[in-house]
């Protein structure tokens, strides 16, 4: 069960004793979106992202949701992916495969990860015309107030710098506003070579969700939730900030133990 928590701005901050508590109740969250839109669209489009986030979602395999999640309806995306080979151990499209896409029914077909034979900027450019198609066809919805991608879920994992998806601090990336998909040449975490969201189609999902753990990223969640020198140039994970969709943060007691404590009081 999350700890007191606080709703501010539309965003809602969760935290747990452990990882584990935490790993519950995201099952939950992401089992309940799954059903809603399953019940209103009829599939659900989900996008999610590497590191210690699909670990942290193993229980949404196991019961009961291993059976009543609905998972012929899912399509699955990627919020970033890296330019390696799909069996390299880099290769987030590998992780979510070896830890959640192996372990429950899927439909094959309907996961979509990036083309890894080409160089970042046509992957890029690949990844956005699958989704442009699949827009069309309203598998992913659209944005009422922009051409963007609807998506019903965007699951973010947030480095110790506050880079978000392949977002990272100072990029100019974080400045496109044209693209869906965009590229990097420079990460500055290997490997270098990676495909990315871009803000605009974060902040057009209907839900997006931040899962944070760990006592190395207390800082920086600190700085990105209690608004710390709100003039100084933004954090990736600060700029996350969906236009009408909802914000949940699920943080464990480490990863919120710099907030200040005055905002989680009920
Ligand atoms: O490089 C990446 O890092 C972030 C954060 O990873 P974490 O292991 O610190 O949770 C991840 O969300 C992103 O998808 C990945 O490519």
């Amino acid at each position: 069960m999350a700890l007191p928590g606080v709703k501010k701005d539309g965003r809602e901050v969760k935290i747990y004793e452990n990882a584990d508590e935490l790993s519950t109740d995201l099952a939950d969250y992401v089992a309940e979106l799954s059903e809603a839109s399953v019940k209103e669209r009829g599939v659900f489009a989900v996008a999610l992202s590497g590191g210690s986030l699909i670990s942290l979602m193993s229980k949404l395999c196991e019961a009961p949701y291993s059976k009543t999640v609905d998972w012929a309806k899912w399509y699955i995306f990627w919020a970033d992916e890296r330019v390696v080979a799909k069996n390299h151990a880099d290769s987030n499209y590998k992780l979510a495969k070896d830890g959640l896409l192996s372990k429950v029914p899927f439909v094959p077909s309907h996961v979509h990860s990036i083309n890894d034979t080409v160089s970042a900027e046509k992957a890029a450019e690949d990844y956005e015309f699958v989704i442009r198609q699949l827009v069309r066809t309203r598998v992913i919805s659209v944005s009422d107030i922009s051409d963007c991608p609807k998506f019903d879920l965007i699951l973010l994992g947030m480095g110790p710098d506050g880079h978000v998806a392949s977002l990272f601090p100072n990029h100019p990336v974080l400045e496109e506003k044209e693209e869906w998909v965009t590229f990097i040449t420079d990460s500055p975490k290997p490997p270098p070579e990676r495909i990315t969201f871009t803000l605009p189609v974060i902040n057009s999902a209907s839900n997006v969700a931040v899962i944070v753990t760990g006592s190395s990223k207390a800082e920086t969640v600190h700085l990105v939730i209690d608004d710390v020198e709100p003039d100084k140039p933004s954090l990736p994970a600060k700029m996350v900030q969906p236009t009408k969709g909802n914000l949940v943060w699920f943080l464990d007691k480490e990863a919120a133990s710099k907030l200040d404590g005055s905002k989680f009081s009920q």
